[in-house]
């Protein structure tokens, strides 16, 4: 892929939470190489490489994006960075793979896509829900009619991270329970539902803006909707459910990142009791599917994935954004 190896460069930039499980599943994807890791801290990024065999450690991201032996950057950075980080690279040359959110709103995602067509780079956000097989197959037994014609949707994403003054949630890294955990909801809606007509919703924020817990409901033609709440300070049962006339199905927690869902259908007997359960291998921490479909969409020269263009992420955040504006005066806790 580069000039120095057939292998494809990956590079990771952050060594947080995520970052050591993505650089952990890379090592179950063909053909990648962990070539180099970017940290603000010296120590932490030449950890990093040693824990995760990564070739090289850099504190200076401007000599990361000028190494020719890596070909994609992957970002796993607080919000507010994605999109500044997106944009070097890209201008750099390289292809981006940047975690969820792809930016803090609409504008951003815009952003990132005109950079990317610009530089005829391959850029993509990291919603690896849409890679999941368990998500893959519950979309094809909806789109074949297995749940009849689709009524509603619910989707609920809720854990307690932390303390609520934790400074790992602060308005200047764009943290936010709708960013962060209502993302999966609302595009589990779309995928399914389409774009929303009308949406109620809430939030409890914290008195620096912080959106602390939220809910929503989004109202589609025909009297379809989607119930979805989040949060980051109390659990909110962490399953989906997408009912229609002919059953309902249930992806188990944690929704996002699920091996397996249960689908009820047909008359009220076997609906109740005669459930079929799907169960799905999961490769490593659950990102394998997704870092193998962008390394091998990067190798063929697209410039987007197919299962998560940039087009849908732009859609998504332009919902995140309707549902943000639509919030009532900050109730701060
Ligand atoms: N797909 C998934 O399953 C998950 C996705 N995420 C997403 O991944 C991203 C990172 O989340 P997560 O790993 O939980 O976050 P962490 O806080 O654990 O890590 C973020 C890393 O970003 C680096 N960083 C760079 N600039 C800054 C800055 N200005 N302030 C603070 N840190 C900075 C830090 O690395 P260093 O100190 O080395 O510079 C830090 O370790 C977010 O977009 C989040 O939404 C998060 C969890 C799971
Ligand atoms: O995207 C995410 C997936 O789930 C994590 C919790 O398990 C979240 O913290 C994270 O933001």
């Amino acid at each position: 892929m580069n000039a120095q190896s057939t292998a494809v460069g990956w590079a990771v930039v952050g060594t947080g939470t995520v970052s050591h499980a993505v650089a952990s599943d890379l090592r179950h994807v063909e053909g990648a190489r962990r070539a180099a890791v970017w940290s603000r801290d010296v120590r932490k990024a030449h950890a990093f490489a040693q824990q995760q065999q990564f070739d090289r450690a850099y504190v200076s991201f401007d000599q990361l994006i000028a190494a020719p032996d890596v070909d994609i950057v992957y970002l796993a950075t607080p919000h507010a960075t994605h999109t500044p980080f997106a944009l070097a690279a890209l201008d750099a040359g390289k292809h981006v793979l940047v975690e969820k959110p792809i930016g803090v709103d609409a504008a951003e995602a815009r952003t990132i896509a005109r950079a990317a067509r610009a530089n005829k780079r391959f850029a993509m956000e990291g919603m690896w829900m849409r890679f999941s097989p368990a998500y893959i197959a519950l979309r094809a037994e909806v789109a074949s009619g297995a749940l009849g014609d689709i009524s509603s949707v619910r989707a609920t994403f809720g854990l307690p991270f932390g303390a609520k003054d934790s400074p790992a949630w602060s308005a200047d890294r764009g943290s936010s329970t709708l960013l962060d955990q209502a993302i999966y909801t609302v595009t589990l809606a779309r995928d399914i539902l389409g774009e929303p007509a009308g949406i109620v919703s809430n939030a409890t924020t914290r008195e620096d803006g912080v959106d602390l817990s939220l809910h929503a409901t989004l109202l589609f033609d025909g009297g379809r909707f989607a119930q979805l709440a989040a949060s980051m300070v109390t659990y909110i049962d962490p399953t989906a459910s997408i009912s229609g006339t002919n059953g309902w199905a249930t992806l188990a927690a944690p929704f996002w990142a699920t091996d397996r869902f249960r689908r009820h259908s047909g008359d009220f007997g076997d609906a109740f009791d005669a459930p079929v359960d799907r169960v799905f291998p999961q490769e490593g921490h659950g990102y394998v599917p997704m870092l193998r479909a962008v390394q091998v969409a990067v190798t063929a020269g697209l410039t987007e994935h197919p299962l998560h263009p940039l087009t849908d992420s732009i859609a998504v955040m332009d919902v995140l954004d309707r549902i943000r504006s639509s919030w009532l005066p900050a109730t701060s806790i």
